[in-house]
């Protein structure tokens, strides 16, 4: 498990070392991380360390003095080190050293030399950075190194508002930056490296929580010798509708592979219908049902349900259902207009941007803060996704599963095992039913644990399926482009390793 904090609760982390005079000490280190991350880069790309051209942005805090110092030690490399400074003040130490080495200050971006450089090393703002930034140029073709955050991008938030760099690769000090994987900072961030500069015993509890495949194990619900397919766990399934059959059976198949007792699938008619029949075709072991109150351990509601009445009015019964009886629930797509908020029940939503924006407005969260009496959309939940995550958690009471490139989970509670980000999936995953599969395999999740007694808190079984999905999709992946009706093959893959 990775912990990943806001760029403040690392300056806070720092603040006992610099007071005992650490400072130089730990530029050194993290200024040696950063030259090694670069080294690292220009070997990836067959390009060698002596005689590189190595350009660094430097700016006037001490982001600005950890590239002066990383371009000292590159310089002993054998580089070519030259630099920018984008302000009037330079950290004096870390230009001494800079100079010593054999750098030169180019005078700006319209330098003959920094039109040539094959790497540039972003040191202009780090975690010190303050509002917009106006940008600065790269040569066209340069790999580019940010040194701890890439310069305009918030460490707190991920939120870029003004211009930013785009780095091929982000060298982090001390920890893991929410900049780095939420909104539009993951996307400026390129490959991420971790230098450990020693702030391990002064961190606090991190904001947000990155699982390793080492952690996933204790995270799915075991399957125990003596199980049964009752004890293992019935999930209920209503999902699919005439307009979007096919949700039906990916969810399905997503829970198979994730491991299930039993699923029963409550059909659209008393009478054998084509949804019924297609999904049974696809997965004869599945039971249909007519009757929601029969006995299960969990629900999945909502995937494919599209605005058919009769589908809507069976999902509000089983909503309804499962909050009298406490039950564990996944709600997806459609069924996601149908919810009330602030019940007491273990539920999870699984909204993608805009499904959230609209649960977000008809909670009325567009019209109690700043954004007063505006609508929230699309965009407002891409920029940060994780503030949007919060507050649906806060509004609903239940765990948030906020889809997209990076996914993010969040109970509704603060501390650890409640907030995770899933930074990925392979590219091909953006693929029409990928949701319906995630959906299954969460809800197979919740429905081993229902009734175990020591389960991990709900937000970590969630964000044990995202991440089950994620590795899923690379593995498929492997043979090249693929739709979702292939993901639950990977899924398959994945656990069979893992257990
Ligand atoms: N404090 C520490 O113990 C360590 C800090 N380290 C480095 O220090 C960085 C933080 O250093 P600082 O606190 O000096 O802050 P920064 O170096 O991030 O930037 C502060 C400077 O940038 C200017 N600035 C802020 N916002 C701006 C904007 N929007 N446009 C233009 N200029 C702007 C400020 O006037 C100030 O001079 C970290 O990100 C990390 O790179 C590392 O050396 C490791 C140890």
């Amino acid at each position: 498990m990775h912990q990943v904090y806001t760029g403040t609760q690392i300056r806070e982390a720092e603040q006992p070392l610099l007071a005992a005079g650490a400072g130089p000490q730990l530029m050194h280190q993290a200024a040696w991380g950063l030259a090694q991350g670069v080294i690292e880069l220009l070997h990836e790309h067959q390009l060698a360390v002596p005689g590189a051209r190595i350009t660094g942005l430097i700016g006037a805090g001490n982001n600005g003095g950890d590239g002066l110092w990383a371009l000292s030690f590159l310089a002993r490399r054998g580089a070519h080190i030259t630099a920018i400074c984008t302000a009037e003040r330079v950290h004096p130490e870390g230009a001494a050293a800079f100079r010593a080495a054999g750098g030169r200050f180019l005078s700006g971006p319209e330098t003959a030399d920094y039109a040539r450089a094959e790497v540039v090393i972003d040191a202009v703002l780090g975690t010190g950075a303050r509002g917009a930034w106006e940008g600065h140029p790269v040569p066209e073709g340069a790999l580019v190194v940010a040194c701890d955050i890439p310069s305009g991008v918030s460490a707190d938030t991920g939120q870029v508002s003004g211009q930013a760099i785009t780095a091929d690769l982000t060298v982090t000090f001390g920890g893991l930056k929410v900049g780095l994987f939420n909104g539009a900072g993951a996307a400026h961030s390129g490959n991420i490296k971790l230098v450990d500069i020693g702030l391990g015993p002064h961190l606090p509890a991190p904001e947000l929580q990155l699982l390793s495949p080492t952690d996933i194990p204790e995270l799915l619900p075991p399957a125990a010798p003596h199980a049964h397919k009752y004890t293992r766990g019935v999930l209920g399934v209503l999902a699919g509708s005439t307009k979007y059959p096919g949700a039906a059976s990916l969810v399905c198949a997503g829970a198979l592979a994730t491991g299930v007792g039993m699923i029963r699938f409550l059909t659209q008619t008393e009478h054998a219908e084509p949804l019924t029949t297609l999904v049974l075709g696809a997965h004869p072991e599945v039971v249909p049902a007519t009757d929601p109150t029969e006995r299960v351990q969990a629900w999945l509601v909502g995937s494919g349900l599209s605005d058919s009445d009769h589908r809507v009015e069976q999902a509000k019964q089983v909503l309804t259902l499962t909050q009298q009886q406490q039950l564990p629930a996944v709600i997806d797509a459609d069924g996601l207009k149908l919810i009330e908020p602030a019940t007491t029940q273990p539920r999870v939503l699984t909204p993608h941007a805009g499904e959230a924006a609209a649960l977000l407005n008809r909670l009325g969260a567009g019209s109690d803060d700043a954004t007063q009496n505006q609508r929230v959309d699309r965009a407002n939940v891409e920029a940060d996704p994780l503030a949007a995550a919060q507050k649906l958690a806060e509004l609903t009471g239940d765990v948030i599963v906020l889809k997209g490139p990076h996914t993010i989970i969040c109970g509704p509670d603060a501390g650890p095992g409640q907030r995770f980000i899933y930074p990925g999936g392979h590219p091909f995953l953006a693929t029409a039913g990928s949701g319906d599969t995630l959906a299954g395999i969460i809800a197979a999740v919740l429905t081993g644990w229902a009734e175990a007694d020591a389960a991990p808190p709900l937000a970590a079984q969630a964000a044990a399926g995202v991440w089950l999905h994620g590795a899923a999709s690379y593995a498929v992946a492997a043979g090249g482009p693929f739709g979702a009706s292939q993901l639950a093959a990977g899924v398959r893959t994945v656990v069979a390793e893992l257990l």
